[in-house]
């Protein structure tokens, strides 16, 4: 063979071949990528990251230092449950709003379902038909702006005997004396929920109810290793908590059944006496009595079993957040004397002249908002939102998120990003003058997610109103009635303020305050 003849004979065959080759490469099956779960830090075998989370520092703080590490999505382990934690407004967008309905069951977590009755409330239950129609029920029935109001002389009165009784305190034998404010805002919350749901004949059980309530809480806040590791039978019988919290259950159940035997005898007997089924929606209780009866056109019957579950979680939902609100708040007043002289002016100039306040004028306190609204954001009640979980394997900012991920939003992290918030550690109420951003985190262009004390989406919080005409009005009857100082002469600049987390991070030591009447007549 000539050499040309060689040639020609080699070019044929790499063309030959190129093109098998190209044939065989467009007929293959493309490869499929592996899915991505977001990054996150290395885990250990069993524990997974919980390594990562214990230590002094609490989880919300905790969660913000591994997310500048590891970045806004972030995949944890924590223990068998596959978790990702999202730190940044713009993703919880994803999370929350664009795939909202992706995101709005909530995981089976053990320790709530044995206190709150197998999920059977609406803030642990899961999503689907039962859901959706006690959340309608709660929305539309129990915490409606008209039901809110018509718990207003509640609220008055209970808040008006602690003006009263802090008044005695500030007036007393001539030197100055310290109350325990935390204390006194625990209960006086803890006294308005119990009476708006169970009404004005059960102040026995609503004292016995307390100290349960107070336990159920401690019990279920933290890190839960039963929820944790949800199969282990092991860590169920070792670590205790189930016992206890059968216990607990038990405990608030008996309360709680008497109060609906109560209810529903009295309600026999006043129909006896010729009270209508409408004379009876007096309370949260009767509401939801009225509703259980057949012919309500409901289309299903509420069990008192559910009337149970969803009354405990009103009390658990509407208590201690608020109280915290007010201690959180007070404690940024005490610490910065310029705002508190700016809101009490504002206060001052609203109430003065006036014989009752009315709580519609409490809206028209735009600083004494601010304030709220500030104090919300460097300390929300509820830094980590209530854990959700994926429905559906979805891709989100190009990571798979898979079925039955648990999904915790660190709104605490977004509230002091600094890509969103000037000076984000500082307490400056005027941050949110011409924001017109709503305690929901609404404003003129639709939800923003750098401030969502309240939550977001189809689970966001169905008591903002009730839980705001608690704290504003509580806030402008302090402010209005009262100097305070720190006692010991303590310097305000270095007021304490460790927290402590649990089902609501409120203030790790009891703030003690001393009142110091502004008027001869408190009002
Ligand atoms: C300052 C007061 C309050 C704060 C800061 C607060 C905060 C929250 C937050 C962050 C959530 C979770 C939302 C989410 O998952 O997106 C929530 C849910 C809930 N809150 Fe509130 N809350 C307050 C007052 C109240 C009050 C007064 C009640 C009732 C009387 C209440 C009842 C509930 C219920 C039932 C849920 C569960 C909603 C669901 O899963 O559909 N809250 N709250």
């Amino acid at each position: 063979m000539d050499e040309l003849a060689a040639l020609s004979l080699a070019i044929f065959i790499l063309i030959a071949t190129s093109c098998v080759t190209i044939l065989i490469a467009l007929t293959r099956k493309p490869k499929t990528i592996a899915p991505t779960l977001p990054p996150g830090p290395r885990k250990l075998p069993i524990l997974g990251n919980l390594h990562n989370l214990i230590g002094p520092t609490l989880p919300h703080r905790r969660l913000m230092e591994l997310a500048v590490e590891h970045g806004p999505l972030m995949q944890l382990q924590l223990g068998e449950t596959s978790t990702v934690v999202v730190s940044s407004p713009e993703i919880a967008m994803e999370f929350l709003q664009t795939h909202d309905l992706n995101f709005a069951t909530k995981p089976f977590l053990p320790s709530a379902a044995t206190v709150l009755y197998n999920g059977r409330d609406i803030a642990f239950g899961p999503y689907g038909d039962y859901w959706r129609q006690m959340r309608k029920i709660c929305v539309v029935e129990l915490l409606s702006p008209k039901r809110v109001r018509s718990f207003g002389p509640i609220r008055a009165q209970e808040v008006n005997e602690l003006v009263r009784s802090i008044s005695m305190v500030a007036a007393g034998g001539g030197h100055e004396e310290a109350i325990n404010l935390s204390k006194s805002l625990f209960s006086i919350t803890y006294r308005i929920t119990c009476r708006t749901a169970f009404g004005e004949k059960a102040q026995n059980q609503e004292e016995a109810f307390s100290p349960v309530l107070e336990q159920i809480m401690k019990a279920l806040g933290g890190l839960n290793l039963w929820d944790l590791f949800p199969s282990s039978n092991l860590v169920r019988l070792v670590s205790g908590t189930e016992r206890k919290l059968k216990k607990l259950h038990l405990e608030a159940d008996v309360i709680l059944e008497q109060v609906l035997r109560d209810h529903v005898a009295r309600r026999r007997t006043e129909r006896v006496d010729g009270g209508g089924v409408d004379d009876h929606d007096k309370d949260l209780v009767d509401v939801l009595l009225n509703l259980s009866s057949k012919n309500h056109g409901l289309g299903f019957s509420i069990t008192h079993l559910e009337i149970k579950a969803v009354i405990l979680d009103m009390i658990l939902g509407g208590s201690d957040t608020s109280a915290v609100t007010v201690e959180w708040t007070m404690s940024e007043l005490i610490k910065h004397p310029r705002v508190m002289e700016k809101v009490q002016k504002e206060v001052k100039e609203m109430f003065d002249g006036k014989r009752t306040v009315d709580e519609a004028d409490l809206d028209e306190l735009h600083y004494l908002d601010m304030v709220i609204k500030e104090s919300l954001r460097l300390h929300p009640p509820a830094p980590l939102i209530a854990p959700r979980e994926c429905r559906e394997t979805t891709v989100i900012n190009g990571y798979h998120i898979p079925a039955k991920t648990r999904i915790i939003v660190n709104a605490w992290a977004m509230k002091r990003d600094p890509r969103h918030w000037n000076e984000p550690t500082e307490f400056y109420p005027e941050r949110f003058f011409d924001t017109s951003i709503d305690y929901n985190g609404q404003n003129f262009n639709g939800q923003n997610f750098k401030f969502i004390p309240f939550g977001a989406g189809r689970r966001v919080c169905p008591g903002i109103q009730s839980g705001m005409a608690m704290v504003k009005l509580l806030l402008a009857k302090l402010l209005y009635n009262f100097d305070w100082k720190l006692p010991n002469e303590n310097n305000s600049l270095n007021i304490d303020m460790s927290e402590e987390f649990g089902l609501t991070v409120k203030r790790k030591n009891e703030l003690f305050l001393i009142p110091v009447l502004r008027h001869p007549q408190p009002q």
